[in-house]
C-alpha cells in the first residue's frame, strides 16, 4: 500500500517542507570562494588549482583556499549556524557575507541585493544597519556607561540623544541587565559584557544578527545562559541569525540549521536532526559519533504505522517531540504513543523503535513501515529518514588547515 504509506510520509513532513517553501531567503550565496595568498583570483579560475587539497594548493601557489566553493541560503527568521573545527573557513565565510573580507568570488545576495556590487557608503549601511555582528571580543568602550556602549550604535547612525537612550534602556532590559545602565565595562562580568555586546548589536535593530563565535570566552554556565537568551531572543523576535561556534553542542542546540565546515567546505546542511541522523560522510559521522541521538532526533524517526487500535490510544506527542521525550511517555504509560499533527494520526512509535533509533540503527523502520502499512484506516507509515534537504558536498580532501594567522580586513 504503497500510496498509503507516501501520503502519511509527505503528511509527516507536510509542515516542514511548507515552512521551508515558504521562507524567502534573506542571504543567497552561490560558489563563493575566498582564496588568501598571491594571485588568489586564479585559483576559483582554474579547475586544475580549484580541486588542489589545501595542502597541495599551498605548496604550488602559496595560497590558502578558506572558502571553497560554497553555496547556501539564509533562511528568513531562521538561527543558521556555522560550525567546524578551527581554520575550517567559518569566519572568513561570515565575514565574506558582509565583504569584512573580500570576497574572490561567487556571489552574495541579501534581500535581492548584491552584496559584491555595493559601493561604500551601501556597504556600511548594510553592516550598521541590516547585518550587525556581534564579536567574542566585544569591542566595548570601557570609559562608557552600558547605556552608553549600546547606544553607541545609534549614535554612529544619528540617531538623537533622547530616542537612544529610550531605545538603548529598552534592549538593555531585553537582555536582562536592568539595574547596570550605569556601570562601566570593567565592572562587569565576561558574561554580562556579552549581554552588553548583544545589546548593542540588537539597538540597530538590524535584520540579521552574525554571531562570531559570542560565548566562547564564557563558563559553561554562562554560556548557557548566554544560549538560552539567544533562543528566547529569536523565539521572541523571529530574528534571523548567522552563528559561527566551533562546538558541536552549541550548534545542535541553536541551529535550526547547520552547515558544517571543513577545509574551506560545507561538507554538510542540515537540521540537526538530519546531521545527526544521516551523516554525510565518515567525517560527519566520527564528528557526531558521541552526539545523544534521543535527544535530537524526532519521533517521525522512529515511527511506523498504526493499527486502528493503536490509533486510538495511548499517548499524544507532536512530530516534533524528540526520542527522548517519546521513551519518556512510553516508559510512563506502557502504551505505544501516537504521533498527532493537527488531530491526526501520523503513526505509532514504540519502546523497540525508540531504542533503535538510539542505538543509531532506527533508519530501517522507514522502509519496515512503508511495507508494513495495512490500510486499515488508521494508515501510517514513518517518512524516510533521509527526507528533508539536507544536501552533502562530500568531503574529498584531507588537509592540514589550521588557522595561523591574523585576518585581513577587519573592520
Ligand atoms: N588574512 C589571512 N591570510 C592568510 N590566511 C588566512 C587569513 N585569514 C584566515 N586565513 C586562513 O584561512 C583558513 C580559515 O580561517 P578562518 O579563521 O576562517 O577559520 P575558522 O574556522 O574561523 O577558525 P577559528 O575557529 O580558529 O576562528 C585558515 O587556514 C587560516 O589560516
Amino acid at each position: 500500500m504503497s500510496s498509503t504509506s507516501t501520503d502519511v510520509q509527505d503528511a509527516a513532513f507536510e509542515r516542514t517542507d511548507a515552512e521551508r517553501a515558504g521562507t524567502a531567503p534573506v542571504f543567497a550565496v552561490e560558489g563563493l570562494w575566498k582564496v588568501f595568498g598571491p594571485k588568489a583570483d586564479r585559483v576559483p579560475a582554474d579547475p586544475e588549482l580549484a580541486a588542489l587539497t589545501p595542502a597541495e594548493l599551498r605548496s604550488r601557489t602559496g595560497c590558502t583556499a578558506a572558502v571553497r566553493d560554497v553555496s547556501f541560503d539564509v533562511r528568513k527568521g531562521e538561527v543558521f549556524v556555522v560550525m567546524g573545527l578551527s581554520g575550517s573557513g567559518k569566519s572568513t565565510l561570515v565575514r565574506c557575507l558582509t565583504r569584512l573580507i573580500e570576497p574572490t568570488a561567487g556571489s552574495i545576495v541579501i534581500d535581492g541585493e548584491d552584496v559584491r556590487a555595493m559601493d561604500k557608503a551601501r556597504l556600511r549601511e548594510l553592516r550598521r544597519h541590516r547585518a550587525a555582528m556581534v564579536f567574542q571580543h566585544f569591542g566595548l568602550l570601557p570609559h562608557r556607561t552600558v547605556l552608553d556602549n549600546v547606544a553607541y550604535g545609534l549614535e554612529v547612525q544619528g540617531v538623537g540623544k533622547r530616542e537612544r537612550r529610550e531605545k538603548a534602556q529598552e534592549v538593555v532590559t531585553k537582555v536582562g541587565l536592568e539595574g547596570m545602565e550605569h556601570r562601566r565595562p570593567g565592572q562587569l562580568s565576561g558574561g554580562q559584557q556579552q549581554r552588553v555586546g548583544l545589546a548593542r548589536a540588537l539597538a540597530v535593530d538590524p535584520e540579521v544578527l552574525l554571531f562570531d563565535e559570542p560565548f566562547s570566552a564564557l563558563d559553561p554556565l554562562i554560556r548557557r545562559d548566554m544560549q538560552e537568551e539567544v533562543v528566547r531572543l529569536h523565539h521572541e523576535e523571529g530574528r534571523t541569525m548567522v552563528f559561527i561556534t566551533h562546538d558541536l553542542n552549541e550548534a545542535l542546540r541553536l541551529g535550526d540549521r547547520i552547515a558544517l565546515m571543513r577545509d574551506g567546505r560545507v561538507v554538510q546542511l542540515g537540521t540537526p536532526e538530519e546531521i545527526v541522523g544521516s551523516p554525510a560522510d565518515d567525517y560527519v559521522r566520527e564528528f557526531v559519533r558521541d552526539v545523544p541521538r534521543e535527544q535530537v532526533m524526532t519521533v517521525r524517526r522512529a515511527m511506523r504505522a498504526a493499527s486502528a487500535q493503536e490509533a486510538g490510544e495511548g499517548p499524544a506527542l507532536a512530530p516534533q517531540a524528540t526520542v527522548s521525550e517519546a521513551i519518556e511517555a512510553v516508559a510512563r504509560t506502557g502504551q505505544t504513543a501516537r504521533v498527532v499533527d493537527r488531530g491526526r494520526c501520523l503513526g505509532v512509535v514504540d519502546s523497540d523503535a525508540l531504542l533503535g533509533v538510539v542505538a543509531g540503527t532506527g533508519g530501517q523502520f522507514a522502509d519496515e513501515a512503508a511495507d508494513a502499512t495495512d490500510g486499515s484506516g488508521a494508515g501510517s507509515a514513518a517518512p524516510a529518514p533521509d527526507q528533508g534537504d539536507g544536501t552533502a558536498e562530500s568531503a574529498r580532501e584531507q588537509g592540514d588547515g589550521t588557522a595561523e594567522s591574523a585576518r585581513e580586513g577587519v573592520a
